[in-house]
């Protein structure tokens, strides 16, 4: 049985000594029990935080705004604050709930940030967590095995933090059952085309309890080992590799001769990820060969987006590869990521301002010969750089780009722009001090092991 108060299930976060903490509460058994044990919590410990409850109806079901309803009508009756975000505008006919998820993220990090919130808590259980890495499991992916990380940074800004990770189903129903509070259940739950029911309904059955608690023990070794992992990456990438001319990484010779393989393989992958402004790394097996190659002759490669080119006297260098024809235009007042590389601030910025790749011939007036870095190199990374201009009928274009209007970009820590686990702090953080990107806040967890 769950202690309901206070609780230790807390004890690992730092929930704010005032101001709301929002909590995403669906009108589901677990999300409603992570209100209830919240709200207690936080009476208990006489904190000064209030909870905002926000469900968002994602308006895929008709009995989704019934849902709402009680959720809404429950916090009525306990006195507390709380919230309906409905998603509006048109959905997609395939993936709905990826695009759900996303928007459902968006939309609670939107409530939240307008009321001065800056941790969402959700009701992810730890059955969700055996679930979750029984299905990476069976995809064979190697990080992914750490399961869900006890907080994930969205979008830069917000943390959304999963309390109940350590909590079994069954006990949240249970303390729901004794406040005298009832839940909806979600028919998607049930549905056998979703990866995440076929995987629920594997582990359904008399050993359920030791098949769970036999994976999550798998995942906590394996979210150690990401962990120190990527500590390590994140120490390699200090140091072996540099900024030596915009959207140039140059890669000390003894990068190839690292000791700690899976250290450096890892910092390769994270590297090429951030330079090529993709979302996941790149395959472990391509970028292992790719590391290897590092130690030989002179070679130019391409991987996930980006250019691998070792030169004569072991010095790599890594740029965006920038594809015939690619010009990356993009209009700039409305804003948004460009190449998911770099963050475009838009506001006031006229209707005709576009941002788009240098290209080669400003690249080739820009660049400057001072770092020993080969000029074509320079000139390759520079072309890809962003430019924020305004176009001119007449007069050709007024703009700037790298070292000009560039209060206009922020460097982003691809490939970490969107969700970061926490359990990938260090290889972040060692990304954003070497792009030059915004410092990566400090997650709302008390313990200093990510995992
Ligand atoms: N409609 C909703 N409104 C508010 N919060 C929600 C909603 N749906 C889900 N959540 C939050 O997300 C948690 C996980 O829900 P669920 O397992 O259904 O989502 P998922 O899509 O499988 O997970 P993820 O969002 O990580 O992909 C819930 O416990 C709740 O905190």
């Amino acid at each position: 049985m769950l202690d309901i108060s206070p609780n230790p299930i807390f004890s690992r976060i730092r929930l704010p000594d005032s101001g709301p903490v929002v909590a995403a509460v669906s009108g589901g058994s677990d999300s409603l029990a992570l209100l209830i044990l919240l709200e207690a919590h936080l009476r208990a410990n006489g904190s000064g935080g209030e909870i905002l409850a926000v469900t968002v109806d994602h308006g895929l079901r008709p009995q989704a705004a019934d849902e709402a309803a009680m959720v809404a009508r429950l916090c009525t009756e306990r006195g507390i604050p709380h919230r309906t975000i409905k998603w509006e505008g048109e959905k997609p006919a395939t993936g709905v709930s990826a695009a759900s998820r996303e928007a459902r993220y968006r939309l609670l990090a939107e409530v939240a940030a307008e009321a001065g919130a800056s941790v969402v808590l959700t009701g992810h259980t730890m059955n969700d967590q055996a679930e979750t890495i029984a299905m990476r499991r069976e995809r064979g992916d190697g990080r992914g095995l750490a399961g869900m990380a006890p907080a994930t940074l969205y979008d830069g800004k917000m943390w959304i933090v999963r309390p109940l990770l350590a909590c079994r189903r069954a006990d949240l129903k249970n303390v729901l059952v004794d406040a005298g509070i009832s839940w909806a259940d979600d028919p998607s739950n049930e549905m056998a085309q979703y990866e995440r029911v076929s995987a629920r309904r594997a582990l359904a059955g008399p050993e359920e309890d030791e098949i769970v608690s036999a994976l999550i023990e798998q995942g906590r070794l394996a979210a150690e080992d990401r962990v120190a992992t990527g500590e390590r990456a994140a120490e390699i990438i200090t140091r072996y590799a540099s900024i030596v001319s915009p959207g140039l990484v140059k890669l000390d010779p003894a990068f190839a001769r690292v000791n700690d393989r899976p250290g450096a393989r890892l910092a390769l992958r994270i590297l090429l990820a951030a330079v090529g402004g993709r979302e996941h790394l790149p395959d472990a097996a391509r970028a292992r060969k790719l590391y290897e190659r590092l130690d030989g002759a002179a070679f130019r490669s391409t991987l996930g987006g980006a250019v691998v080119d070792l030169r004569k006297a072991g010095v790599g260098y890594l740029h965006r590869e920038m594809r015939a024809g690619w010009t990356g235009a993009m209009q700039a007042a409305a804003g948004g990521v460009w190449d998911g590389r770099y963050r475009v601030n838009g506001g006031g910025l006229p209707e005709n301002a576009v941002v788009e790749a240098l290209g080669g011939t400003l690249a080739e007036a820009r660049v400057r010969d001072r770092n020993g870095a080969p000029q074509a190199l320079m000139r390759a990374a520079m072309a890809a750089e962003p430019l924020v201009h305004v176009r001119h009928a007449e007069s050709g274009s007024e703009g700037s780009g790298p070292g000009g209007l560039s209060e206009r970009l922020r460097r982003l820590p691809a490939p970490w722009i969107r969700f970061l686990p926490s359990f990938d702090l260090a290889p972040a953080r060692a990304v954003a001090d070497l792009l030059g990107g915004e410092p990566v806040p400090e997650p709302p967890l008390r313990s200093h092991n990510a995992a």
